[in-house]
């Protein structure tokens, strides 16, 4: 069963939302109702953003390798595309719901605006644990995802990319399946490909990269060093691991980082080369030094606290404990409403997701510029262009942050929510 639902509001809110909690969707509405009430938008305004523009739900038919079949549950949300096609990742994990998805999908519309690129947002999400299932298993899931959702992606419409769970071989197998339905080879309908389809130079590095230039850049603002710093990171996958490259790259010493399986430690700081060679080998941190518990990686004592993991992580249960003077969230969501509330009580600074980890859909709108016009770029080029993007995101945040004395959390889904706004009142789909 395929249901195509266009959602124009289907709730009934005809007002801005106060204090709401649970869940990542609730979280996403409260901070637009608080950046639509600092920008004096009318109601009718937070509704049309509150809420998906187009959703699809598929079941994804799945023959296993031993001939049993099971059906699996895939979304695709596509939360706004007043400014370009929708644009976000697919994630692959037990844990997707509709309601997360609707939320990742609000996130991605914020970022784009943010960095300015000509992007709304969208996401998708599978609903499965892929280390269950073997290679072949997950190359149909992914095609047989891609056929469903074929009506609503592609280069002009919707551009899907790596998120948990997935990588870019199935980036590949979701370009090659929908190429193959559109009689010809379509490189600009996902990003995050391997460099021999289309792939971008730096593109694998990106969201890491981005991560690291802010972190260094509020450091900076923080009075610290970053040669003294210290730093923890939650997850070591695709964005967690060279987050922490990047940072003992940067002379910052990592003393903690952790996986789902658990943590590791060391107060003189963690050879990170030695350490992702050990992950390379036994695909997980544990064992590597010290072990310590996955939460207490966030409540380390280090100066910067970069969750790379899932959503929610810091909440009201634990914020208080957080030692960090700076959060730089890698992932998505990782705060909760009442965590950033006791953060910013205790004057942690919190760098946002949508500023933080911007890099990734930065370098994939690179990727996309390119494979459209079939012209590639250097890696030097990539990554000068991303720096700059990143520190002008960076420093616009902040400047409208102590001009407004709002969080940076606020400052940023304000500046974002105010390009998506007036976009839509330009193009006259509103009032
Ligand atoms: N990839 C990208 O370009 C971008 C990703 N993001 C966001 O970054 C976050 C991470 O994504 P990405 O790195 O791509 O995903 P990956 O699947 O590559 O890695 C996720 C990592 O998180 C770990 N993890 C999962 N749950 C927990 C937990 N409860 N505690 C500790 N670690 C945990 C996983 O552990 P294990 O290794 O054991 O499975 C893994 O190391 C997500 O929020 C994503 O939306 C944001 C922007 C761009
Ligand atoms: O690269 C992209 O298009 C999107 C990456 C993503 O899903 C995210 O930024 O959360």
């Amino acid at each position: 069963m395929t249901a195509l639902v266009e959602t124009a509001p289907t709730t009934p809110t005809t007002t801005a939302p106060t204090a709401p909690t649970g869940g990542p969707l609730v979280e996403a509405r409260t901070q637009l109702a608080e950046a639509c009430r600092h920008l004096g938008l009318a109601a009718g305004m937070y509704d049309l953003l509150a809420q998906p523009r187009r959703e699809l739900t598929v079941s994804i038919p799945l023959r296993r390798d031993d001939g049993s079949t099971e059906v699996i549950t895939g979304h695709r949300v596509q939360h706004n595309y007043s400014r370009g096609p929708a644009k976000g990742g697919v994630r692959f994990s037990p844990h997707v719901d509709l309601d997360e998805v609707r939320a990742l999908a609000m996130w991605m519309t914020w970022k784009c605006a943010l960095l300015d690129v000509p992007y709304g947002g969208a996401k998708g999400g599978v609903v499965i644990d892929p280390r269950n299932y073997s290679t072949a298993e997950l190359e149909r899931v992914t095609r047989r995802y891609t056929s469903e959702i074929a009506p609503l992606i592609g280069q002009a419409q919707d551009i899907p990319a790596p998120d948990i769970g997935t990588d870019e071989q199935t980036m590949a197998w979701m370009m090659d399946t929908y190429s193959v339905s559109r009689g010809h080879t379509v490189l600009g309908v996902v990003t995050g490909k391997p460099l021999a389809l289309g792939g971008s130079l730096g593109r694998a590095s990106a969201t890491s990269r981005g991560v690291v230039h802010v972190a260094l850049a509020a450091l900076e603002h923080l009075g610290i060093e970053a040669g003294r710093a210290t730093a923890a990171v939650q997850g070591f996958g695709k964005v967690g691991r060279g987050t922490a490259r990047f940072l003992a790259e940067g002379g910052v010493r990592v003393l903690a980082v952790s996986d789902q399986y658990g943590g590791v430690a060391d107060p003189r700081g963690l050879d990170v080369p030695a350490l992702e060679r050990h992950v390379d080998r036994h695909g997980s941190v544990v064992g590597f030094a010290t072990a310590i518990d996955n939460a207490d990686v966030l409540t380390a004592d280090v100066d910067l606290l970069v969750p790379a993991a899932v959503e929610g992580v810091l909440h009201a249960g634990n914020a208080g404990e957080v030692r960090a003077r700076l959060v730089v969230e890698g992932a998505n969501g990782p705060t909760t409403t009442e965590a950033d509330r006791v953060l910013a009580a205790r004057g942690t600074l919190v760098v946002p997701d949508i500023l933080a980890n911007a890099g990734g859909v930065t370098v994939s709108y690179f990727e996309w510029v390119q494979a459209t016009q079939a012209y590639w770029w250097s890696e030097d080029e990539v990554e000068a262009r991303l720096a700059l993007r990143m520190r002008q995101a960076w420093e616009g945040v902040l400047t409208e942050s102590l001009e407004h004395d709002l969080t940076l959390r606020a400052a940023a889904t304000s500046l974002a929510v105010r390009r998506v706004a007036d976009a839509h009142t330009q193009r006259g789909l509103y009032p």
